[in-house]
């Protein structure tokens, strides 16, 4: 276990390089693999979550390069995978386990995944009720409906699925077992979350088409697939890592900071949209497409910030970043209301629950909820001793807690930032 030691700071300056985008480093390299020819990807995040999706196909045969500057997979096409040796070992990531999960069903070979006590408690009957309506044999082993999950070979068959959540991880699992159906395969979200998977099934030569509804509900659908061809990927910098520096920017004072090439696709970037609730100052520069993904550099000073009201569509555009906007409001004049996401109970930790506790042994006035939480801003932090219960997000959201907070700040088990964010640390200090 380590920890890690935060004070008060007179100001974070400098320019900020995050590292890759977490969800489309996962995707280029489970296309890349089920690809025909050579993927490149460039800008990969070197993240334990992402360095598990590259385990799991390398165990099924696929050879996967890391050159100084690149990534290469070499694609053994949508039904040349072989069948692992043992158990796939998914770590910490929900995105590999469900997204994989999609791809397994379509193979000749039976295979088994299991990850760390935090991935075999999230819930999977989300991905095993459209995978099964498909023809797919998946079967949670314990019958608790979490991982370890059991992929038999099955027959595929094109479904129309109105999903229950707006989760881009079931919306992603139906679309690749989709790729091996004898019709086309569809899915409704209630409201559309990330969209990577469409993008980039598009760019591998997929017959993908994305509709929005007028009453917000999004539908993806996805023609059977002959085979998919390796591309070049550039991925841009995670929009969701980019969220400690600037909300570091917007409440330390003194700070200055330009955040490059931060992915800015409109799915993920409810953020930015937040901060500027808030009062925020915050300009976008550099603004480009590459790869079909948005991305622009981020130019961020302090503010004095205001309460707000987050909920409905904009939720699932910054799930991931509610941990952080709750340090925020915390720092900012008047409430913030969080509701609509209890998505966050099902996380790595449940994040209601460990934002209210570390928040609170900051001294800041916070009440969870069902689905979400309240918090009244305006009362000073102080420094304090925060758990993060190995959840990446919540040991990042409190190291910029820490920065503005009157004494010191420890994370425990600070090391679970490999997942998502390895250079964190060094990040922090070298702003100092
Ligand atoms: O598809 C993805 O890459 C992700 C989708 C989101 O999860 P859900 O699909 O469960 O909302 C998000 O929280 C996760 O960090 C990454
Ligand atoms: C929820 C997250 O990831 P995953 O679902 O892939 O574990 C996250 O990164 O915050």
């Amino acid at each position: 276990m380590s920890v890690k030691y935060i004070s008060k700071t007179s100001g974070l300056r400098g320019t900020v390089n995050v590292p890759g985008d977490k969800s489309i480093s996962h995707r280029a390299v489970m296309l890349g693999s089920i690809a025909l020819g050579t993927t490149e990807i460039t800008n990969f995040l070197e993240g334990a979550d992402c360095l598990a999706t590259i385990g799991c196909f390398r165990n099924m045969g696929v050879e996967i390069e890391h050159k100084p500057k690149s990534i290469l997979v070499h694609g053994k096409g949508l039904r040349g995978l072989h069948a692992p040796e043992g158990i796939l070992d998914v770590g910490n990531s929900g995105t590999t386990t469900r997204l994989i999960s999609g791809i397994l069903s379509g193979q000749n070979f039976t295979s088994v995944l299991s990850g760390d006590e935090s991935l075999n408690s999230r819930p999977m009957g989300r991905i095993i009720t459209p995978l099964r309506n498909m023809g797919a044999t998946v079967t949670s082993v314990d019958g608790s409906g979490c991982a370890p999950l059991k992929i038999e070979p099955g027959y595929i068959h094109g479904i129309h699925y109105e999903s229950p959540v707006a989760s881009a991880q079931v919306k992603s699992a139906v679309l690749l077992a989709g790729l091996y159906a004898d019709s086309e395969t569809s899915v409704t979200e209630p409201t559309l979350s990330r969209n990577h998977t469409e993008l980039m099934l598009q760019s591998f030569g997929a017959a993908l088409t994305a509709t929005m509804h007028p009453d917000g509900r999004a539908t993806a659908a996805v023609a059977p697939c002959r085979e998919l061809y390796g591309q070049q990927i550039d991925v841009p910098g995670d929009i969701s890592s980019a969220a400690y520096f600037i909300a570091a920017g917007l409440t330390v004072p003194g700070s200055e900071l330009l955040i490059k090439n931060v992915g800015t696709n409109f799915t993920r970037a409810g953020f930015l949209n937040v901060c500027q609730n808030m009062g925020a100052d915050i300009t976008l520069e550099n603004e480009t497409i590459q790869s079909g993904e948005a991305r622009a550099d981020i130019l961020v000073k302090p503010d004095r910030l205001h309460g707000t009201v987050i909920e409905g569509d904009l939720i699932p555009s910054l799930i991931d970043e509610i941990p952080v906007i709750a340090v925020m409001a915390a720092c900012a004049e008047g409430t913030t209301v969080i509701r609509d996401a209890a998505e966050l109970k099902v996380k790595e930790t449940d994040r209601i629950q460990t934002v209210t506790e570390n928040l609170r042994a900051m001294g800041a006035h916070i009440a969870p909820t069902e689905d979400g939480m309240v918090i009244e801003g305006g009362h000073m932090l102080k420094g304090a001793s925060i758990e993060s219960h190995m959840d990446h997000r919540i040991a990042m959201s409190f190291a910029i807690a820490g920065l503005s907070a009157e004494g010191e700040t420890q994370i425990h088990n600070s090391q679970c930032v490999d997942v998502s964010y390895p250079t964190f640390w060094e990040t922090i200090e070298n702003l100092h």
